[in-house]
Formats: C-alpha cells, structure tokens, sequence
C-alpha cells in the first residue's frame, strides 16, 4: 500500500506531449528513450499521449516504429513484449507540419482534442521544442495563433539549448516567448542539471557537516571542473562550427556545474531559493575587463589530426560541415574568480573539449596542504587532500587522504576512499532526460534555468568571446586524442597547481578503498 501511494506521488499529471523535431536525432536518441522508461516505471499517468511533430511526412504507424526502434538501440529499458508495447505506442501520434505555417497549427489543435477526448486527458500540454534554436520565436507564437493555447489546462514550454548566441539575441528570443509564455510556464533545459551526480552536488554539500564547514576559501586550495569528450563533432559539424565549445559547453553546462559547487544553502528548499542562489554565484564571476586579461586567463584550441586507441582520427577542419579555414574552438581551459566572500581567492578552473583522451565529468575540490612540518626530512611530499565529484560516465565520489602506508614504519600513502555508485548492483540512474521531463510535467523547475540565470552566464561569456573575435586566429592546436593545448597546463602552473588525472587515469601509488559492493 505504503509503496503504491509513493508511486502515485511520483506520477506526473496527465498531458499531451507535443515533440517538435520529432524525426531529429535528439529525440530519437534521448527523448522516446526518456518517455519510455518514465511509462516503464509507472512516473507517467495512464492518460498521457505523445505528438511527434516535424516537416517530414509519416504515418502513425511510421512514427511509432522509428520510435520503438530509437528505444530498443538508445533505451535503458528495451521492450520485449508485443501487446505491451502495442499499449504503450497506442498514444503515440505524428503531426507533419512546417512550423512557420499557422494553418498546421490549426489541424494540430483538431487532432490534439481528439487525442484528449480519446485518452480522457484533462487539457495540460507540454511543448517541447527539439529544434534549432531559430525556430523558437516562431513556434511560439504559432502555437499561441493556431489556438493551441486556449483551452483549460496547464501550457508549459521546453526549450532546448543553445538559448540564443549571445545576450542580446537570447533577450530577443526571451521577449518573443515572454509575448506568449509566463516565465514560469518555460522550462529551458541545461540536461546536466538532471545528471545524477549533479543533483547530489547539493546533498553532499548541505548534508555533511565536514564539507560544508570546509567549503570556503579557508580550507579549499581551487577547483577543478572538467568536461571531457572523445568524439568529435560527428553529424553537427554545421551547428558547431558558429557555436564553438565555449557556447556548446561553457556558456551552460559548465557555468551551472560551477554554481552548484559555489553557491550559499538555499534558505528553503523550493525552486526560486535554489535558482536565487545560483544567480547570485553568476552575478559574482569576475568579468575580464579586455583582451589581455581573456588571454591570460583564457585558452582555446582545435584538434588537429591525431590518434586514440590505435585509430587514426581527422583534424577539426577536415570533418563535415565544417570551414576548411575554421578558427572555431573546440577546446577552452579558463581560469574563472568567484568574487565573493566565501570564494576570494580561490581560482576555478574549467575546461572542456572535443576529442580528448577519456569521456568524463568530474569536479576536484583540493584542500589546501597541510604544513606538513612534523613530517619533514622524512622523504614525505604530504599530498592535499581531495574530493572527487564523478558525473559520467562513472558516478560517485571519493575523497583522498594521507594515511599510514599499511605495513611500513612511517611512510605515509595516498588512500582514495570511494563511493561508487554505478558499481552498486541494482542502480541504473534515470537518464538526466527522464528526469527533467518528468519534473516538467510536474511543475517542478528546479533544475531548469532561469532567465537571470541564462542572461548573466551571457555576459560572463560575452566578455571573452569580444576579446576572441579581436583576434580570431589566435586559437593554439590539440593533436586529438590529447588534453589540449599546453597552455591549458600553464594556466594553472602559474598558481603552482596541476590539473588532477581523471575518470581512473589515476596514480599507482594510490591504495582505493571502495564503499560499493561490486
Ligand atoms: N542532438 C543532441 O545531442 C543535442 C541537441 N540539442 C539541441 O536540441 C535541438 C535539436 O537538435 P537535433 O535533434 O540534434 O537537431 P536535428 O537537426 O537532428 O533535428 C531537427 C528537427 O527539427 C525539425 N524541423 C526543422 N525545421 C523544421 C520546420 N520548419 N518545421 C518543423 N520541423 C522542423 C526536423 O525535422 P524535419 O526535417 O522532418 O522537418 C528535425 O526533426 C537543437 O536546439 C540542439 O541544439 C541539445 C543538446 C544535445
Ligand atoms: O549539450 C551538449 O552536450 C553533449 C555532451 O553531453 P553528455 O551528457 O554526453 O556529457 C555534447 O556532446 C554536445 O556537443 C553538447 O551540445
């Protein structure tokens, strides 16, 4: 009983799902993946439907095979059984329409009341928009003159990223969608906000008494946030090469994992008093005023040829799509400042990139060293402590400290104490798509981001993307396969610190110590 009531707490109301870019790759690698492992582990009310929406003709049933096809070669959940999976495809509905055409809208509205009336859906509608980001204005507005907006029942809209290009285009698409939409009505998707690992940033943070007493700039030396990628750029050469990987990475996904580490408590759990902590640690990133201080503190490299694992691989100007002559980075290393009371002098240190040795996210909090003194003439090069925030692909945490290397007489050893929970038997973490599409439908916007949030990652970015453009060739050269440029080194070298191996590149001369049952 106890069981059944929880799981009727966690289901989302029920709603159409209108997916506008139905036949892209997002939705085809993520989005029917997500919606069928919410429908699996019953987070989806019984009266629920999806709408595929896009230019291309198909048919119903056209429709839900390339569905069943997206979740059987992308799902955490594949499905085996025939009448289940009739069941489930039943709600499934395709839409061909040209999104800067009303009249498309129009049928939409006749088809979507039918499909409510079908499922007995109680009017909510959940757009999301897997489209570029061109489009948004216009699906907006359409949706607001082909009628889609004015029957009873929530209307909540999903944007994906990019939000705009800069701050002055990301206010006009935030004032196109403020004519038809309440701020509190779009959820605009950073999907690592809804990564596991993300999420426990604020309970490590907030639940342990000896982190947080030591989250300041007391105790804690700087920080490392990096977003590594093997892959190039694949199918979306075109998009990339006028986005860049300060955009594509920098200007959301980085800037949000940064906010989680820095932020104060929120006073009460609710979404606007974690957001209003969020947007203050942007408000406190130190702007760089001009060109000399972006290169100091900033680095930008392209892949050139190179190798991993044996294979060989292309250089950024010969993938497709791409500028033969391209300067567009697809590596930054920065140095950032949080001017605040609790972070006054403590760098943080960002960097991501395309091509690079491992796929990982991890955050490394280092503590300051220990004075070391009792130990000195002893041959001990006493090491800082760390914590380790591992977001993907592996998730957990570890901490290392100095210990006594066991069986010695004095020599002391690293020990790496470790949470690991994807080695936990039984855990399958929701995909960060799962949950953030369930929180839509929930109302829950907490791990959406705001317009100020947005705005002020924008003028951060800004800054730095003026200087580039002052000087467009200066961009340093990666072989793929590499940690970037040596600049990226550099950057923190000058501080007398050296970015940390990660995703198990580790040291030999760490002993681990695993709190998993694997
Ligand atoms: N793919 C990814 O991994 C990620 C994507 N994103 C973002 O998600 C969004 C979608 O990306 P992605 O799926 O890769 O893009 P794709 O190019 O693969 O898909 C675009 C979709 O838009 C549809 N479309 C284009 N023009 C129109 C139109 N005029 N009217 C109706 N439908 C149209 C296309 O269908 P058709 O041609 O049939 O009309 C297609 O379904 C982008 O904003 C991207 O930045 C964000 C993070 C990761
Ligand atoms: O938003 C994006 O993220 C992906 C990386 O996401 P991850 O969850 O696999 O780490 C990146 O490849 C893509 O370029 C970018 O647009």
């Amino acid at each position: 009983m106890a069981d059944n009531q929880n799981l009727e707490a966690l289901k989302a109301p029920g709603a159409v799902f209108f997916i506008f870019g139905a036949t892209g790759d997002l939705a085809r690698r993520k989005l029917f993946p997500a919606i069928f492992s919410l429908y699996r582990e019953g987070k989806l009310a019984e009266d629920f439907a999806v709408v595929g929406v896009a230019r291309r003709p198909r048919t119903n049933e056209e429709f839900r095979d390339d569905v069943f096809r997206s979740i059987q070669e992308f799902g955490r959940y594949k499905s085996s059984d025939q009448e289940k999976w009739n069941k489930f495809a039943e709600h499934f509905e395709y839409k061909s329409l040209d999104i800067n055409n009303v009249a498309g809208f129009q049928e939409l509205k006749e088809q979507t009341e039918a499909i409510e009336q079908k499922f007995s859906i109680p009017g909510n509608r959940l757009f999301y928009l897997a489209l570029a980001p061109e489009l948004f204005g216009s699906v907006s507005l359409n949706l607001r003159e082909g009628g889609m907006l004015d029957n009873e029942g929530w209307h909540r809209l999903v944007i994906e990223k990019p939000f705009g290009y800069d701050l002055k285009s990301a206010e006009k698409l935030n004032e196109e969608l403020g004519h038809v939409f309440k701020e509190d009505e779009i959820y605009r998707i950073d999907h690592y906000l809804g990564k596991e690992m993300v999420q426990n940033i604020e309970t490590i943070r907030f639940s342990n008494l000896f982190f947080e007493s030591l989250w300041n700039n007391k105790y804690i030396a700087n920080v490392q946030i990096t977003l590594g990628e093997t892959v190039g750029v694949e199918e979306r050469g075109g998009y990339y090469d006028h986005a860049g990987a300060l955009r594509d990475m920098g200007q959301n996904h980085i800037l949000q994992l940064l906010t989680m580490i820095a932020m104060e408590p929120p006073s009460r759990p609710l979404a606007e008093d974690l957001r209003d902590e969020k947007v203050k640690v942007l408000r406190s990133l130190h702007h760089f005023a001009d060109a000399a201080e972006v290169k100091a503190n900033v680095v930008r490299g392209q892949y050139t040829a190179g190798q991993s694992k044996g294979k060989d691989l292309p250089g950024y100007r010969e993938e497709d799509k791409v500028d033969p002559d391209s300067n567009t980075e697809t590596f930054f290393a920065a140095r950032v400042s949080v001017d605040n009371f609790r972070w006054a002098g403590v760098p943080f240190y960002i960097r991501t990139g395309k091509r690079l040795p491992v796929k990982t996210t991890e955050v490394v909090i280092e503590f300051k060293k220990m004075p070391g003194n009792i130990y000195l003439g002893q041959k001990h090069d006493l090491q800082p402590n760390l914590l380790v925030i591992r977001v993907n692909p592996m998730e957990g945490i570890y901490f290392k400290i100095n210990a006594k290397k066991p069986g010695s007489e004095s020599e002391i050893a690293q020990v790496a104490m470790e949470f690991c929970q994807s080695c936990l038997v039984g855990i399958n973490s929701p995909e960060a798509y799962e949950r953030l599409i369930h929180d839509a439908a929930k109302g829950d916007s907490t791990y959406f981001t705001r317009w100020d949030e947005v705005a002020s990652a924008w003028a951060f970015v800004d800054k730095i993307d003026a200087a580039w453009k002052e000087n467009p060739s200066d961009v340093s050269s990666y072989p793929a396969g590499s940690w970037g440029p040596k600049e990226a080194d550099e950057l923190l070298a000058r501080d007398g610190f050296h970015w940390w191996p990660v995703n198990g590149e580790e040291e030999d001369n760490v002993i681990w110590v695993a709190a998993s049952s694997s």
